[in-house]
């Protein structure tokens, strides 16, 4: 890959067991291990990608999920420009923690923008049939927490993980082009619908 690269970094937040780990694996290296153990405290793979004409360089950090881990996981949020608050389908548990997951990224990563800060949330394990979490609820709890974009994803199978990472990068670029518009003083979008349209100032 040619050209100068913007280096980004995400950060998979989400319960133990939920598939972190598989995502960031399948998306890295297009494997999957149905025996896949738990992580302890942190882990990281790069893998460079071009969206939109722009070049960049993904630094994907996969976090153990377990609560006995939190110490060990919570000093890599800082630095982060996005964050994948990820649960299972077929896990209401996960899904019922994601604000946890979302306040405990934005105390320990110190954000100082909640509003515009950029989460994508990630449904995974479609491929299971036992859900206990419909797709409408789902979007409902990304519309009511930060209009987040919402993405059904399947490890095992490759459902949608490519566009979850790529949606993940979109984002952070959608947000860093609204903040250029605000410092050169131009007028924000207020009726684009998306987190970037947003007014920022
Ligand atoms: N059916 C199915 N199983 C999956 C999928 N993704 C992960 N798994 C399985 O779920 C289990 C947990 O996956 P991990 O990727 O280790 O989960 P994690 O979120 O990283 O877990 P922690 O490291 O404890 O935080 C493993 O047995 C995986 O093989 C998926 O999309 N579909």
């Amino acid at each position: 890959m040619s050209g100068k690269s913007l280096l980004l970094k995400v950060i998979l937040l989400g319960d133990g067991g939920v598939g972190k780990s598989s995502l960031m694996n399948r998306y890295v290296t297009n494997k999957f291990d149905s025996q896949a153990f738990h992580t302890i405290g942190v882990e990281f793979l790069n893998r460079d990608l071009e969206v939109d004409g722009r070049f960049v360089t993904l630094q994907i950090w996969d976090t153990a999920g377990q609560e006995r881990f939190k110490s060990l996981r919570t000093p890599f949020y800082r630095g982060a420009d996005c964050c994948l608050l990820t649960f299972s389908v077929d896990d209401r548990q996960s899904f019922e923690n994601l604000g946890n997951w979302q306040k405990e990224f934005i105390y320990y990563a110190d954000v100082k923008d909640p509003e515009h800060f950029p989460f994508v949330v990630l449904g995974n394990k479609v491929d299971k049939e036992d859900r206990q979490v419909t797709t409408e609820e789902a979007q409902s709890w990304c519309m009511e927490n930060g209009d987040y974009p919402y993405l059904e994803t399947s490890a095992k199978d490759d459902t949608n993980v490519t566009v979850a990472f790529e949606e993940a990068v979109r984002q952070v670029l959608a947000v860093e082009e609204q903040l250029e518009h605000c410092m050169l003083g131009h007028t924000i979008d207020l009726n684009s619908g998306s987190k970037a349209g947003s007014s920022c100032c």
